[in-house]
């Protein structure tokens, strides 16, 4: 068996720069995003990690001034999703997002995750029915909730309600799905849950990840970017990030020596 198996490419960032207003936050970012990979993008607060994750799903857009100018094209289309002619909704149903905190919909367990299937127009109670449970099966909650499906989400644990986002963003089933820093509000426990989901769901999506945990990113990851200032310094394997970078810059800041 060869060893050197060529990742697909899901997507690919080129020549990326933005701008919120006169300040420009990122430049010149090419980056590719492998198939059914979880990519992480780590880097000293501020360097822009986020604000590069939210053009994915152009959640900049929600906000006036802000500005892109380069391409993040979506495969096996091609289309950038960036183009001004591209519908930011219709991005959102290809690339879906789970934020740092969970941030359930006032809502019941059902129809947050109901949600996104409806949007889609999808009506039928049978099949929501079915979708949800799948959803929430494949999140690993459906055995916790399964008795409470009326219930409001508030409701539920801090873990249980990240589980619930994740359930209500891969219920539409998304081509990538983004997590910004998903376990920064979790304990332990509940983060080694939502770890193990992940290498569960790579099987099926593209991950990207923004984490500030360097031993997260080590155990979740194929692929690591190292941001600095906005700029991609690195981008490799991720063991090799973690072993042997090329950049001492890189080496810098994952054994903790960063100014
Ligand atoms: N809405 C905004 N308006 C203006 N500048 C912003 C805005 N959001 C972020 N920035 C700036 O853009 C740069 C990148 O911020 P970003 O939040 O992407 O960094 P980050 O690497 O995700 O940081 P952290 O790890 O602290 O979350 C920072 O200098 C930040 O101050």
């Amino acid at each position: 068996m060869s060893a050197s198996v060529q990742p697909v490419l899901k997507a690919e960032s080129k020549n990326l720069n933005f701008y919120y207003g006169d300040f420009k936050a990122l430049t010149g970012i090419s980056l590719p995003v492998h198939d059914k990979k979880i990519t992480a993008l780590i880097g000293p607060s501020g360097c822009g990690k986020s604000t590069f994750l939210r053009c994915f799903n152009r959640m900049h857009d929600l906000y006036p001034g802000n500005r892109y100018d380069g391409e993040i094209t979506l495969n096996p289309d091609g289309v950038n999703i960036l183009s001004p002619k591209v519908d930011p909704i219709e991005v959102r149903m290809r690339i879906s997002m789970v934020f740092q905190k969970p941030n359930p919909f006032p809502k019941s367990i059902f129809e947050n995750v109901a949600y996104g299937l409806r949007v889609r127009g999808i009506s039928k109670r049978s099949v929501l029915e079915e979708k949800v449970e799948e959803a929430l099966t494949n999140a690993a909650i459906w055995n916790e909730v399964k008795d409470r499906l009326n219930d409001l989400a508030f409701n539920l644990s801090g873990g249980q309600q990240q589980r619930l986002c994740i359930a209500r963003a891969l219920a539409i089933d998304p081509e990538i799905m983004l997590f910004d820093e998903p376990t920064s509000a979790l304990d332990p426990i509940a983060t080694a849950n939502i770890e193990e989901l992940m290498a569960e769901l790579k099987k099926r999506f593209t991950i990207l990840i923004v984490t500030h945990n360097m031993q997260q990113a080590a155990r979740v990851s194929d692929y690591t970017a190292f941001l600095y200032l906005g700029e991609v310094v690195e981008f490799n394997d991720t063991k090799k990030i973690f072993t042997t970078p090329d950049n001492p810059r890189t080496e810098d800041y994952i054994t903790g020596r960063f100014g």
